[in-house]
């Protein structure tokens, strides 16, 4: 049994078949990485596990029961955290409230959500921001108050979407640096990127789609050399 599975999933958006028999596991450690070009299905398949979107079809699996059926807050409560490509912080309140908001799933008390909040916000380097409002953080500091918001509901399971979007080099390798701190304490991970370089060092390994579909899977060099994936990324011209 793995500790996470995708099994044959489709998603269909009326005539438009955003995911299509999609299946792969992630074993508990891992950073398993997902690319793709742009509208291949890559957020789908994360709105897919975090139940914001029913399946057309197919099943996924979490330390071996059955959670596609689950609602969005129970998905959460179990352990699977996500943050968006978009960032969506409460905007008008401080980072601190917005980590607060997320440590409340795992407590009823103020005192509590605050020290559990605190904690994350120093681990993610966010400690002299904590007073800010969200709205005023540049768009680095808001990816990492995205994922400060989504650690702090407590997940085993980590979805992050697109977190070095935007980037320039030193902040995406900043950001890198934290995933590999988060993954250092013991949570999972399955991240989106599309840029490729990003996902080379940071995966275990990486499944490749486009149209929704499965064009590779397996370490990050065998992935980057596979010519489906040159194709998809560069065109026919350099397969
Ligand atoms: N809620 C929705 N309703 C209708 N179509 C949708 C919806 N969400 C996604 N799609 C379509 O599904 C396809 C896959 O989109 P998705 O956002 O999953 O791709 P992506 O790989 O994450 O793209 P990007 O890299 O641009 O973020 C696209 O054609 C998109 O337009």
């Amino acid at each position: 049994m793995s500790y996470f599975e995708v099994k044959d999933i489709t998603k269909k958006f009326g005539g438009l078949t955003a995911v299509s028999s999609l299946s792969f596991t992630v074993e508990k450690g891992e950073i398993f990485g997902i690319i793709g070009p742009n509208g291949s299905g890559k957020t789908t398949v994360f709105n897919l596990i975090s139940r914001f979107f029913p399946l057309t079809a197919g099943e996924i699996y979490f330390k071996g029961k059955r959670i596609d059926q689950l609602p969005a807050h129970k998905i959460c409560e179990i352990g699977i955290g996500r943050t968006f490509q978009v960032v969506k912080p409460l905007r008008r309140m401080t980072v601190l409230e917005n980590v607060m908001a997320g440590a409340f799933l795992r407590t009823n008390s103020m005192g509590r959500a605050r020290h559990r909040a605190e904690e994350i916000i120093d681990f993610c380097g966010l400690t002299r921001y904590k007073e800010r409002e969200a709205k005023s953080l540049p768009i680095p500091l808001r990816k990492r108050l995205e994922i400060a918001r989504a650690l702090a509901t407590g997940p085993e399971l980590l979805l992050l979407d697109e977190t070095c979007a935007g980037l320039n080099p030193k902040e995406s390798e900043e950001a890198i640096e934290l995933i590999r701190k988060i993954r250092d304490t013991g949570i999972t991970i399955i991240i989106i990127e599309h840029i490729m370089k990003v996902m080379m060092g940071i995966s275990d390994r990486i499944l490749a789609i486009n149209f929704g579909r499965q064009i590779a899977l397996g370490k990050p060099q065998e992935v980057a050399n596979h010519p489906e994936v040159i194709k998809a990324y560069l065109g026919d011209a350099y397969a």
